[in-house]
C-alpha cells in the first residue's frame, strides 16, 4: 500500500479536553488529519495542550467531546494497535534499577512485534554498556534507551513529548539524527513535541502549531513556508494590505513596518518588499497572534508592537 493509501496518522474532529468538571480547556475543537510518512513537529506555549494531545493520541486519557483516530483507528483500540505505537514521554523515563539488557528483555516480553537485533544493534551503536544500571546513565544515553525501546517494537508511529529538552546540544544533536534513522528504518511516521524550534526545523516535515488549546496553523513544512512571507514597507502601508493577504503578526518600529503574512504566490509591489521566512519566524508568529499581539492591519498609528 501507498503511503497515499494509508490513512491519516492522526485525524482530529472537534477534539476537545477538559479535565475536571470545572477543569482548563486543554484542547478545544481541534480538527487535524496528518498523513502518514511524516515527521511532525508539535510547538506551541507551556500549557497549549501538546502533552494532552500525545496521551490522547497514546489513550492515556479519553477526549471530553470529539474525536481522534490514530493511524485509522482509536487510540489504544485493541492490544495490537498498542503494539503499532511507540510512545517516548517527557524526560524520556527509564527504570533506574534495571540494567540495559533488562530494558530490553523486558521490551522483549511485552511486545509480540519486539525486534532483538535491532534493538542489540541500536544499543551497540548508541554505546551503552548492557550490563549498566538506566538509572547510572547520563541524560542522553537514558534518552537513547528510550528510543531504542520504543522503536524496538517496530511501530508504525512514534511519539515523542519534549523528547530532547534536557540533553545538551551534541547529545540532541545525536537523539535527533537516531529518531530520523529509526523513522527511515522502520517506514514509520513520528510526531514529536518541543520547544525547541531549531530541532523542528532540522528533523520535520509537517508543522502542527497549537496555542491556547487550538490549533492555529498545520501543514507541510514546504507548501507552510512557501504559503507564508515577511512583508516590509513603511509602516503606514499595513493600513491596507494587498488583496489575499492575511496578516499574521506584525513589528513596526518607528516609520519602518514588517509583518508576518499568509498568502499563495505572493508578489506585491514596491513600497512593499517580500522576504522568505524561516520555519521559527513563522511558528513564532502564530503564537504572538495568539497571544493576542495587536496586529499592525488594525491601525498603522500604533505605538510598536
Ligand atoms: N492532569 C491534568 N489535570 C488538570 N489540568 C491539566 C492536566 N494536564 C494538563 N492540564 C492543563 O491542561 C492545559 C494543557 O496542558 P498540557 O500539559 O497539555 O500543555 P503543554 O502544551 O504540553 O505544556 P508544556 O509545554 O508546558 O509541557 C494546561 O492548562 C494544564 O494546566
Amino acid at each position: 500500500m501507498s503511503l497515499a493509501e494509508l490513512p491519516p496518522a492522526l485525524g482530529a474532529e472537534n477534539l476537545t479536553k477538559k479535565y475536571g468538571r470545572r477543569g482548563r480547556t486543554a484542547l478545544s475543537g481541534v480538527n487535524l488529519a496528518v498523513p502518514s510518512g511524516r515527521v511532525i513537529g508539535l510547538v506551541g506555549p507551556n500549557g497549549a495542550g501538546k502533552s494532552t494531545l500525545l496521551h490522547l493520541a497514546c489513550g492515556l486519557t479519553e477526549p471530553s467531546a470529539g474525536s481522534l483516530t490514530v493511524l485509522g483507528s482509536r487510540p489504544a483500540a485493541s492490544a495490537s494497535h498498542l503494539a503499532r505505537v511507540g510512545f517516548v514521554a517527557q524526560n524520556t523515563p527509564v527504570y533506574g534499577s534495571l540494567t540495559v539488557a533488562e530494558h530490553l528483555r523486558l521490551g522483549a516480553s511485552m511486545n509480540p512485534s519486539w525486534d532483538p537485533d535491532l534493538a542489540k544493534r541500536r544499543i551497540g551503536e548508541a554505546g551503552l554498556n548492557p550490563a549498566r544500571k538506566a538509572g547510572q546513565l547520563s541524560g542522553g544515553q537514558r534518552a537513547q534507551l528510550a528510543l531504542t525501546v520504543a522503536a524496538a517494537k517496530r511501530p508504525e508511529l512514534l511519539i515523542f513529548d519534549e523528547p530532547a529538552a534536557a540533553l545538551d546540544p551534541l547529545a540532541r544533536q545525536g537523539f535527533l539524527r537516531n529518531l530520523l534513522e529509526f523513522v527511515r528504518e522502520l517506514g514509520a511516521s513520528a510526531v514529536l513535541s518541543s520547544h525547541l524550534l531549531g530541532d523542528i526545523e532540522q528533523v520535520c516535515d509537517y508543522l502542527i502549531v497549537l496555542c491556547d488549546a487550538r490549533v492555529q496553523v498545520a501543514g507541510d513544512t514546504r507548501d507552510l513556508l512557501a504559503e507564508h512571507a515577511r512583508l516590509v514597507a513603511p509602516r503606514a502601508e499595513f493600513d491596507r494590505l494587498p488583496a489575499g493577504v492575511e496578516m499574521i503578526s506584525a513589528e513596526h518600529r518607528g516609520p519602518h513596518g514588517s509583518a508576518i503574512v499568509r498568502a499563495r504566490g505572493l508578489s506585491a509591489p514596491p513600497p512593499y518588499r517580500v522576504e522568505p521566512v524561516s520555519l521559527e519566524e513563522l511558528v513564532l508568529g502564530y503564537m504572538t497572534r495568539a497571544a493576542g499581539a495587536p496586529l499592525a492591519g488594525a491601525g498603522a498609528g500604533e505605538g510598536s508592537r
